[in-house]
């Protein structure tokens, strides 16, 4: 699904208007769909109160509220701007809902202890929030800093209109103070501030309202972010050939491992092979190999290095390159001279796709090398090895996550999984996908691990690169989503996301995975 920033949405708007979508149309089309969230939720006669700012967000509000009154629902309005400052299309409908007669709480005659904004708070039953929305400019000015307080000080549920007042579209930065919304319907398209942190917390449950306007104007437009819905999750799943056999499904080897660090590259490749690829094989160091193929009767194993002096086998190492359909290196495989050694060999000569994560992202001294590799490149790294590999300080990673994860992409031509809370991927050509799947509980050892497999899994059975890693990581966060149900956030470990993937995918199939709902 498009994502678009502010401004993107402000261009396709006025492209679409300009063509002949009245903007007082689209007004209605958001309002009524505002109406009927509630309609949905409240039944007739309750409460509605409904906070109007000067913008067209108050606009939607507005025609809400006309629909809501229709309907029999008993509105008030609390207007946060003189008659005068409203847009046209906002006038208009604030005229409808006086000659509705519905009540009007102007912000003139609201006393500085907003007491009488207090009662109409305490006796609702439910709150819209109409008063900012993607048209915000810097820190919340004026009092509405006061009543979204006082919003978020009562225990109501609270719909958002397009995204929850005082949170930065853009980004997702809280612009002052924030609404606490309980479901949050956003217009046309999701903003990227609606699902990157802290934003994401503000808005409960996100549902995405039609416009009607067609894709064509946004495409026109132009546009670079996305996000992946549980109907194209489906879409995108590999189908699996019923005459297919193991070779079809794919073959893949996984290096890493070493004293200490010996589960790692079980996990990964366990995932993958839980995700539906046909072979799995880890290339572990000889001094670990006996403990790691210890774990699983499914995973095929080989040494990695000479017996003698635990250098790395070349002779080996060129063997499982040419029988392999891609290569997962890096889970556990520690800072050594052989880890280094052998992730360069990998990335100048391998030419088939090659996925590193973990330590063999953290002993890549030259990043020049990724630059110089043509073949399909996926780096997966948490802030901190990103950090490492552009010699930065994590706090700055974070600062700009979309940023710095697309400027890498681009620049190296290589698929960028940049992993935390909303988990970045940055595609060569540019564009970014944010998931939406995942929890806090998802933030253990040897999750990655697991990550590094399933993306693998997917790739090995015949998915554009493109495809396996966004569709990886919504999986992989999908696991964890429906494995803490079961385990809390305290609980979860990577082995229980490894075995919630089979859930995953069923809950794709039936069509009702993380969903912008
Ligand atoms: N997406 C669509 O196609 C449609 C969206 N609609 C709704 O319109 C708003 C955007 O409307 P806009 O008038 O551009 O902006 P806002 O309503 O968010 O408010 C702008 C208004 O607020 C004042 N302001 C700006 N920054 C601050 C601040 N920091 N503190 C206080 N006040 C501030 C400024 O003076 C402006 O006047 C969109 O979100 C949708 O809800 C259409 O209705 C349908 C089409
Ligand atoms: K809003």
């Amino acid at each position: 699904m498009i994502v678009l920033k502010p401004a993107e949405m402000r261009a396709v708007d006025k492209a679409a208007i300009e063509a002949g979508f009245p903007g007082v149309m689209l007004m209605e089309i958001a309002g009524r769909a505002v109406a009927d969230k509630v309609v949905k939720f409240i039944e007739p006669g309750s409460k509605v109160l409904i906070f109007i700012g000067k913008g067209n967000n108050g606009g939607d509000g507005l025609v809400a509220a006309r629909y809501l009154d229709t309907e029999g629902y008993n509105v008030q309005l609390i207007l946060l701007a003189g008659e005068d400052s409203l847009s046209d299309s906002s006038l208009m409908n604030y005229r409808l809902c006086k000659l509705r007669s519905i009540n009007t709480l102007k912000i003139d005659t609201i006393g500085t202890d907003y007491q009488e904004v207090k009662n109409l708070l305490a006796a609702c039953d439910i709150v819209i929030d109409a008063i900012l929305g993607t048209g915000i400019s810097g820190s919340i000015r004026g009092r509405a800093a006061d009543l979204i307080e006082l919003i978020n000080n009562v225990d109501k549920k609270v719909l958002a209109v397009d995204i929850p007042s005082g949170i930065s579209g853009e980004n997702g930065s809280v612009l002052g103070k924030a609404v606490k919304a309980t479901w949050t319907l956003t217009m046309a398209y999701p903003k990227p501030g609606l699902l990157l942190y802290p934003g994401r917390k503000y808005c409960g449950q996100i549902g995405v309202v039609d416009l009607t306007v067609p894709e064509k104007f946004v495409l026109n437009e132009g546009c670079s972010h996305y996000t992946l819905t549980c109907s194209e999750a489906l879409d995108w799943l590999p189908t699996r050939e019923k005459t297919g056999h193991k070779g079809s499904f794919g073959k893949i080897t996984v290096i890493g491992g070493s004293p200490g660090m010996d589960g790692a590259p079980v996990l990964t490749g366990l995932a993958a092979l839980k995700t539906g690829a046909g072979l799995v094989r880890l290339a572990i160091p000889g001094d670990t190999l006996s403990i790691s193929s210890a774990y699983s009767p499914e995973l095929i194993t080989t040494p990695l290095t000479k017996s003698d002096n635990n250098e790395p086998d070349w002779n080996i190492i060129s063997k499982v390159m040419a029988d392999s359909d891609m290569i997962v290196a890096g889970p556990g495989f520690g800072r050594s001279k052989t880890s280094s050694e052998v992730i360069k060999k990998l990335i100048s000569t391998y030419h088939k796709p090659l996925l590193i994560d973990a330590d063999g992202l953290n002993v890549i001294d030259d990043i020049k090398l990724l630059k110089q590799r043509k073949e399909t490149l996926i780096l997966t790294p948490h802030p901190g090895e990103m950090a490492r590999l552009l010699d930065e300080e994590i706090k700055v990673i974070q600062q700009d996550r979309i940023k710095i994860a697309r400027q890498f992409a681009v620049d190296k031509q290589l698929y960028l999984v940049l992993k935390g809370a909303a988990t970045i991927i940055a595609l060569p050509d540019g564009k970014i996908y944010i998931n939406t799947t995942g929890n806090e509980g998802m933030a253990t050892a040897g999750s990655g691990d697991t990550l590094a497999g399933i993306i693998a899994g997917l790739l090995s059975q015949g998915l554009a690169p493109e495809k396996a890693v966004v569709l990886g990581v919504y999986l992989h966060g999908l696991a964890g989503d429906l494995a803490v149900q079961d385990t809390t956030s305290y609980s979860l470990m990577a082995g229980d996301l490894i075995d919630y993937i089979p859930a995953a995918i069923k809950k794709l199939i039936a069509g009702s995975g993380g969903e912008l709902k």
